[in-house]
């Protein structure tokens, strides 16, 4: 009997050799030992409500009352829900044919659109325009949305940062392209450099493939970083040198820990730096509910920004987008609050500032914790985490770990984040997971765990990191930068 279609080795190498370390080998024997009883504590994932974090208030008001629109005709609705969330539910459930039930527009409902151009206009100071806005479930449907679009077989090629968030490697591998890997500096707070980039893609073109796009993910995902806006000026000259679309990974963009290292986005460098690179270099920016002081990640909602990009080109992405008929329309209304939230003078603003700046308060003072934690650890030094939910600690192994970790055919960090996990329930994931270089291995954890758990976790952590290296290391010194 010739192999089923669906037998393994029939099936699509591609996806064989995709892989998503964030829910890898770690993750899946932190889930075994948590079925066994032991206490896991899953920093793995950028999943704040799993770890506690409670929703805001106003955006679940009035996407509960859109969800159950008997309730508006309710007499006593005033004394269960504020009249602004009220109000805000009818002005979504009036921009849908059919409430959410029905499917949206496969672009998303217009009226949602438009808030968010209204609210890339105010970020940025320059105009966005609706019909070039579209709305995805979650911003990981809308990269794959376009990286489909860029990239046609193995011969094209897509810049990645190095380390990076691994929706990226994963797609490029689905989708059968070629992964060409830029490192970003850890000595120069996870930046780039310019020259590396130049260096990557005449190495790429050597081998024959045509280098289409670049990734930037800001701030970054596992590293921590605000890019400069100095760099994403090089950036956007890089590309409209070297005719790259650019892909902006802009999901963190509230997730801001240092005054003086401001979120800046893609598009307002590209507007400010004018034409001809304003009018040429094709950029797609993307944002989601999943982060910020919202988490929604539950509730898959983003949105995919165009600039530069020929109408023939965005009626293909709409007719592919049209195949899966309609994004998540609850997640659209997520979108549009976060977009346009209570303003000074709605009965809702100060309770929605309280939680929301509570949120972020709280999330700038663990990442301090954590950093400080990590950097007082033996052998590990740790940028501090400027934006974002990670922390992205580099462990200097002794060669002795490193050798132990061969012996039972793990990667090291591999074996270092192992043998953490069964000792601490500290569920991370390693930094081979997003690409380090060579010799130099880390581990990435989010910020997310509960503020009053963070000493309790760092003292375990330091505890386990310690003995380990006390027990490895000899005097023939450790692997660094
Ligand atoms: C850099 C980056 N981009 C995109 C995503 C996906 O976000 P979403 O939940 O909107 O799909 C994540 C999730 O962790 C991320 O870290």
């Amino acid at each position: 009997m010739p192999p089923k279609p669906l037998d393994y080795e029939s099936i699509n190498e591609n996806v064989k050799k995709s892989q998503y370390a964030v829910r890898g080998e770690l993750y899946l024997r932190a889930s075994e030992l948590q079925k066994e009883g032991k206490k896991i504590i899953f920093t793995n994932v950028g999943n704040p409500h799993a770890l506690g974090q409670k929703p805001l208030s106003f955006p679940r008001q009035v996407v509960a009352l859109c969800q159950a629109p008997f309730l508006l005709d309710d007499p006593n609705v005033g004394l269960l829900f504020p009249a602004d969330a009220i109000a805000r539910a009818k002005h979504y459930l009036s921009l849908t044919s059919g409430g959410l039930g029905a499917y949206s527009d496969s672009r998303g409902l217009p009226g949602v659109r438009k808030e968010v151009a209204e609210f890339i206009l105010k970020r940025d100071g320059y105009p966005s325009d609706p019909e070039l806005i579209y709305l995805t479930d979650g911003a990981s449907k809308g990269v794959m949305q376009i990286l489909n679009t860029i990239i046609s077989g193995q011969d094209d090629g897509i810049l990645v940062p190095v380390p990076q968030y691994p929706l990226y490697s994963a797609t490029i591998s689905l989708l059968g392209g070629t992964l060409v890997p830029y490192f970003l500096e850890e000595t120069a707070n996870w930046g780039l450099d310019v020259n590396d980039l130049r260096q990557s893609v005449a190495q790429a073109r050597y081998r024959g493939i045509t280098v289409k796009a670049m990734v930037i993910i800001n701030p970054g995902n596992p590293t921590g970083q605000c890019l400069s806006e100095a760099n994403l000026v090089e950036i956007l000259r890089f590309c409209y040198e070297e005719n790259l679309v650019l892909i902006g990974d802009e999901v963190y963009q509230q997730n801001i820990y240092q005054d003086e290292r401001p979120f800046i986005s893609s598009k307002k460098v590209l507007m400010d730096l004018g034409p001809p690179i304003s009018k040429e270099v094709q950029l797609v920016s993307f944002h989601s509910v999943s982060k910020g002081y919202y988490g929604e990640c539950g509730q898959r909602g983003g949105y995919f920004e165009m600039t530069n990009i020929p109408p023939q080109t965005v009626d293909e992405i709409y007719k592919v987008a049209s195949i899966s008929l309609s994004p998540n329309v609850p997640a659209q209304i997520f979108m549009g609050i976060m977009m346009k939230p209570p303003q000074p003078g709605d009965i809702s603003h100060d309770q929605f500032v309280r939680e929301s700046k509570g949120i972020l308060e709280s999330l700038r003072r663990r990442a301090r914790i954590m950093t400080d934690g990590f950097n007082s650890c033996r052998n590990v030094v740790c940028n501090f985490t400027e934006g974002a939910m990670y922390s992205f600690p580099q462990i200097r192994l002794p060669p002795r770990a490193i050798e132990a970790a061969k012996q039972v055919g793990k990667v090291p960090d591999v074996f270092y984040c192992l043998k953490l996990l069964e000792a601490t329930g500290i569920s991370t994931v390693p930094g081979s997971g997003f690409g380090q270089k060579e010799g130099v291995f880390h581990l990435r954890t989010t910020i997310l765990p509960a503020e009053e758990d963070m000493p309790a976790i760092m003292d375990s952590f330091k505890k386990f990191n310690d003995e380990f290296m006390e027990q490895y290391e000899d005097n023939r010194g450790y692997s660094r930068l």
